[in-house]
């Protein structure tokens, strides 16, 4: 397999699309390192989400321009970045100031599947309520690499590196 080097890898999707799963695997096979977005947040918007209130633009700025400069930090190295991004306004300020080298992978699944990993995953602060409200917001980019989520984590790594070797 050719090595992709000094990409960002943004894996995006709504919450329980497999962001974390695809992310550290896809990371683990370029040895690239893997920061999930979700370590990122403000306790503040823990607590938000938490109490099934889900953030608004305001809630996400600080956020998103915290994995901005993380990406920034790493476009030497290479970096796949776990990160709902889910609306244009959002992936412009993750990637600002950054010329190339970034793409984001989507993670596209329908409600139904994801509400179905949802009620499987455990320990997570994420409510199930707050699903629609991330499905409402969701607008991926044009250019994405596209995945569908109902397949094996190696199987959907193997068509991301496909995809980015191409
Ligand atoms: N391709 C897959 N097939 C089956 N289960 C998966 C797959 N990807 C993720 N999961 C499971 O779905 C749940 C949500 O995945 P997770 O990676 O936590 O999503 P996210 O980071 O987007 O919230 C977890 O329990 C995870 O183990
Ligand atoms: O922008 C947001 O509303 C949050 O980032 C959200 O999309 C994210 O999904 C949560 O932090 C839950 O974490 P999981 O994605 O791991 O469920």
């Amino acid at each position: 397999m050719t090595q992709v080097y000094n990409h960002i890898l943004f894996v995006m999707g709504v919450s329980g699309s497999g962001k974390s799963t695809i992310g550290k695997l896809l990371a683990e096979a370029l040895d690239y390192p893997f920061f999930d977005g979700d370590d990122f947040h403000p306790d503040v918007n823990i607590e938000k989400m938490s109490a099934g209130k889900p953030l608004n633009d305001e809630d996400r700025y600080d956020w998103l321009v915290a994995l901005n400069i993380l990406a920034k930090n790493n476009l030497v190295k290479g970096a796949v970045i776990a990160c709902s991004a889910l609306k244009e306004s959002y992936r412009d300020l993750l990637q600002a100031g950054i010329s190339k080298g970034v793409y984001y992978i989507y993670l596209k699944g329908s409600f139904q599947e994801v509400l179905e990993r949802l009620q499987q995953r455990k320990g997570h602060y994420m409510p199930l309520e707050l699903l629609q409200s991330q499905f409402d917001v969701l607008s991926p980019p044009k250019n994405a690499i596209v995945v569908k989520i109902n397949q094996q984590p190696e199987k959907m790594v193997h068509t991301i590196l496909t995809a980015l070797d191409t």
